[in-house]
């Protein structure tokens, strides 16, 4: 990081392949957390199980054609909402075009996501350590919007006892990883309590990916 630039940086490259986007989406703001809000209000974001019988500690929901689900019969993509069984609504546009442009940023052109999965963090929860490996076409990146209250980034290597960077999101910052660290290690400190004028006491992350 430059500390005598005048303006705070916007591209700040992270690993190879990686690199942290700090309020890239704010200019789409209003729009993006228009849909954001309409959308949890119509799917309430729900605590999912993991095959190992611990409730994770965020709730989730999804748009897209996949959503990422977890249950006591394991884990991955499904086109419908298990407490529905139907399926889940589009991505809108405004995420869509986040998402791509956020990535032809990162140096990913044509990056199309077919799944957004939202994680919603209240204070104490957290997200361990983890690789993203339930996608099939790995030259895609992930894009991680970042909304609401500030949470730390663990973002390590491809190994679970590499040396995490830790990364401080607010509102509006994006993560891109592809290429090189696609699979890298990475995860969300224990959440601190706060609050947002727009999200109250909550941090909710957009993860958009390719999943098939
Ligand atoms: O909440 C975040 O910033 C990361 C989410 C994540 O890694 C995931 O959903 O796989
Ligand atoms: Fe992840």
């Amino acid at each position: 990081m430059d500390l005598f630039s005048e303006q705070p940086p916007d591209y700040v490259p992270l690993a190879d392949g990686a690199c942290w986007l700090p309020g890239f989406a704010l200019p789409v703001m209003d729009e993006l957390w228009s849909c954001v809000a309409q959308h949890l209000r119509i799917y309430p974001p729900q605590q999912m199980q993991t095959p190992m019988g611990y409730l994770m500690s965020v709730t989730t929901s999804s748009m897209g054609d996949w959503g990422w689900v977890s249950s006591a019969n394991g884990y991955g993509y499904s086109a419908v909402n298990p407490a529905t069984q139907q399926a889940w609504p589009p991505i809108p546009p405004v995420i869509l075009h986040l998402a791509s442009a956020a990535a032809l940023k990162a140096g990913y052109a044509g990056f199309v996501p077919d799944s957004c999965l939202m994680n919603i963090y209240q204070a104490g929860n957290k997200m361990g350590l983890h690789q993203d490996k339930d996608e099939k076409d790995t030259s895609q990146p992930i894009v991680s919007v970042s909304l609401g209250i500030p949470a730390t980034f663990l973002f390590g290597g491809s190994k679970r006892s590499d040396k995490t960077q830790k990364i401080p999101l607010h509102h509006g910052d994006v993560v891109v990883w592809g290429g090189h660290s696609r699979r890298f290690y990475h995860g969300v400190a224990q959440v601190k309590p706060a609050i947002h004028p727009l999200t109250g006491q909550q941090r909710i992350n957009l993860t958009l990916r390719k999943a098939r």
